[in-house]
């Protein structure tokens, strides 16, 4: 493990660290916020999911969550949103290749090479910061857009791993909507049963165990309509009685001032589920 950044923050540290990721066949960029409580005891971990365009940059530097980490004593993990490296394939367009990982286990050529982010975020990420850092072994999980979707879908396949799940403006379906259509119809391939393993509202209709779950979602997000559909979750839920905390916030858009401004909730309501 290199360590690229270490700046002193809310009496904690903030790192950024660099590490070879067996899984994605690549070294990855990793954030990592320790709070004064892990210079002396063993603290729960948190993990964030960036959205498409990210790496793990964003959320350290925009959405002010290392105030409230503090506070309650958790450490801060985000990864970057993609394998990257020159022979790391891409494509064009934003919502696709390069910082659109989508959190799943790509199987057609070209990405099943890297694109293996479900497995890296869900084994091989926590299996290394634990290792790595002084944990209770207690983790939850949360993110933004496609790594809202990101955390729910891994949340809702490993309902035992996680104390908690949240989300703030997440991809719920998307098999049924276009960013993920297209993105899945290239890394999974066209038999669209492989795709549900990676869709919320298909595992909630399965789901074994109930995690606690939050959604936060702006009513003026510019893909509310379009990419994002809270209403399809919110249904899937009420069709088979799993609880969800979804949170209409009025006049709020898809960016990070959304985040910053609902962060600290968040943060709370992880912190009371990995207290349990
Ligand atoms: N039009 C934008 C689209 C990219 C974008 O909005 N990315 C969001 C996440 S969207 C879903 O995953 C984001 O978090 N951006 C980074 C930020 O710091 O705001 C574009 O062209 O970039």
């Amino acid at each position: 493990m290199d360590i690229v950044e270490r700046r002193r923050c809310f009496r904690g540290t903030q790192l950024v660290i660099r590490h070879a990721a067996a899984r994605v066949g690549c070294t990855m960029h990793v954030a990592v916020f320790l709070p004064p409580q892990a210079e002396t005891s063993a603290c729960p971990v948190l993990y964030w999911l960036s959205g498409l365009t990210c790496t793990e940059q964003n959320f350290i530097t925009k959405a002010g969550a290392q105030r409230y980490a503090a506070e309650h004593g958790v450490i801060l993990v985000a990864p970057d949103t993609s394998p990257r490296g020159a022979d790391v394939a891409d494509a064009e367009g934003y919502d696709i290749g390069l910082g659109a990982g989508f959190y799943v286990n790509a199987t057609e050529a070209p990405w099943a090479a890297h694109y293996q982010m479900a497995a890296y975020v869900e084994r091989e990420l926590p299996a290394f910061i634990d290792a790595n850092f002084r944990t209770t072994g207690r983790q939850s999980i949360l993110g933004h857009s496609m790594g809202g979707h990101g955390a729910l879908t891994i949340a809702l396949r490993n309902p035992r791993a996680y104390a908690s799940v949240s989300a703030f403006s997440p991809i719920v379906a998307p098999t049924q909507v276009p960013w993920g259509r297209k993105v899945f119809a290239a890394y999974l391939g066209p038999d669209e049963s492989t795709w549900q393993a990676y869709d919320a509202c298909a595992l909630v209709a399965n789901a074994e165990a109930h995690v606690p779950m939050r959604i936060d979602q702006g009513t003026a997000d510019e893909f509310l309509h379009t990419q994002l559909r809270p209403e399809l979750l919110q249904a899937a839920c009420q069709r088979v009685g799993y609880p969800l905390d979804l949170r209409m916030q009025e006049g709020y858009d898809h960016s990070y001032y959304f985040i910053a401004s609902f962060i600290g909730e968040h943060i709370a309501f992880h912190a009371e589920a990995l207290r349990l």
